[in-house]
Order: structure tokens, then C-alpha cells, then sequence
């Protein structure tokens, strides 16, 4: 089975969690997008859902396939999330913002009742840290900000370069207008505190470490499609 075909079957799994009338966060990347094909064809068969969308990418893909949309403004309250991600941890502790959405994701994420990820199994790691590690920071002050977090990682025993992430020769621009540094810090024995820390810099806008809030992950490999559920 190929990468693509991995992706659609944990989705197709992940769209059995659907349910009429659900208000649903819809995430980014290209898992999230087989998630919302099947999702649009469901929908275009009669389910009745309202999706908010974690990114202008894929807002642009639900109106394209007549998904319908609303925000978290007029839907604060979501029951489920559907999201991708970029490593996924035997506690479910993810990276996220591959995509440079992980602000929007983990919003929409904090907002429901319950997220699931879904994945092929290559996201799965024993311990986070072999992808880099998206900080969507404030561009004003940025040097002063990589400063601070290269000191806040040297306390955490974590080494490693910060790449401002590019696109086009230009910094990319988050949804939220904002740039991302991509940490490569290697494996992160402790992402809590690596988080709690990344909090306290003022010009860190949000981190790719989501803890505590996926409950389950649908994830497909060469053998099938497997579930696992956080045990906290
Ligand atoms: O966090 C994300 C976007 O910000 C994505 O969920 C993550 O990058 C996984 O993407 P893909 O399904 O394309 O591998």
C-alpha cells in the first residue's frame, strides 16, 4: 500500500467517529484533506454536520467540496476534532504544524470534546523529537526570541539548531501572520516542561507539542488499521 492509501483508510476509520448533527474540527495537511474528501462525499449523501476548519487551506478545500463551514465564533464548542500529525508518541503526546497550522489546530483541538488523529504508522516514535518541532513566534523581536529559547533548550539539556522556516525565498506567514521556527532539538525526553517553558517566552505564540489531547489515534500500516487510546 502506498503513503496516499495509508492516509485514506485511517480516515475512512476515523469517519465511522462521525455522527449526524456533529459540530467538527477539521484539520490540516494532506491526511486531514483524504479525511475531507470522504467527509464531503458523506455530506453530499445527506449527513448533516457543520465543520471549523484549522486553516485557510482548508476552509478553501471544504467550500470547494461543499463541506459545510462555521468558526469558532459562532461554534465555540466542538464534539470532535480530526487532525493529522507529524509524530505521534505511545501516550498520544503529538508534534503538530508540519503544515503551519498548529496554532489554528490547537485552538480548534482545545475547543472539543474529544480530538482523534489519524496517521499512517510511520508518525509513530517511542519518544517526540525526530521531526523538528514548529514554534509559531511573533515576528517582532524574533532574534531576541531564538535567543530565548536556544537558552530556555541548553536548561532543558536540549541542543540543536532553530531554522526561521521559508517559503519562496520570504519567511512563511502563518494564518495567524506570524512566523515559525523549526527546533531541532532531537529526541525530548520531557515535553512538558519543554512546553511549560516555551509558554513563558513572551514572543512564542504557540508550540507544535500537543499534550493531553488527542484520545485516540487511528493508525494504518502495511497490517491494517489500528486504534490506540490514551490510558490517562
Ligand atoms: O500539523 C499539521 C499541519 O500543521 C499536520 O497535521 C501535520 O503536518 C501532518 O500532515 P500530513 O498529514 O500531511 O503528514
Amino acid at each position: 500500500m502506498n503513503a496516499r492509501t495509508l492516509k485514506i483508510e485511517a480516515a475512512r476509520v476515523a469517519l465511522e467517529h462521525v455522527t449526524d448533527g456533529m459540530r467538527l474540527g477539521i484539520g490540516t495537511g494532506s491526511t486531514a484533506e483524504e479525511f475531507v474528501r470522504l467527509l464531503a462525499e458523506k455530506v453530499a449523501a445527506g449527513m448533516t454536520i457543520i465543520g471549523v476548519p484549522t486553516s485557510e487551506r482548508t476552509a478553501a478545500l471544504c467550500r470547494e467540496l461543499g463541506v459545510p463551514l462555521s468558526t469558532l465564533d459562532e461554534t465555540p464548542e466542538l464534539d470532535l476534532t480530526i487532525d493529522g500529525a507529524d509524530e505521534i508518541d505511545p501516550d498520544l503526546a503529538l508534534v503538530k504544524g508540519g503544515g503551519g497550522a498548529l496554532l489554528r489546530e490547537k485552538i480548534v483541538a482545545s475547543a472539543s470534546a474529544s480530538m482523534i488523529v489519524i496517521a499512517d504508522e510511520t508518525k509513530m516514535v517511542d519518544t517526540l523529537g525526530r521531526f523538528p518541532l514548529p514554534i509559531e513566534v511573533n515576528p517582532f523581536g524574533l532574534k531576541s526570541t531564538e535567543l530565548a529559547i536556544t537558552r530556555l533548550a541548553e536548561q532543558l539539556g536540549l541542543k540543536g539548531p532553530l531554522t526561521l522556516r521559508m517559503t519562496q525565498g520570504e519567511p512563511f506567514v502563518t494564518d495567524g501572520g506570524h512566523f515559525i521556527l523549526d527546533a531541532s532539538f532531537g529526541r525530548i525526553p520531557d515535553p512538558r516542561a519543554l512546553s511549560t517553558g516555551l509558554h513563558a517566552v513572551p514572543g512564542v505564540v504557540e508550540h507544535g507539542l500537543f499534550l493531553g489531547l488527542a484520545k485516540a489515534a487511528i493508525v494504518a500500516g502495511a497490517d491494517g488499521v489500528k486504534t490506540v487510546h490514551a490510558t490517562r
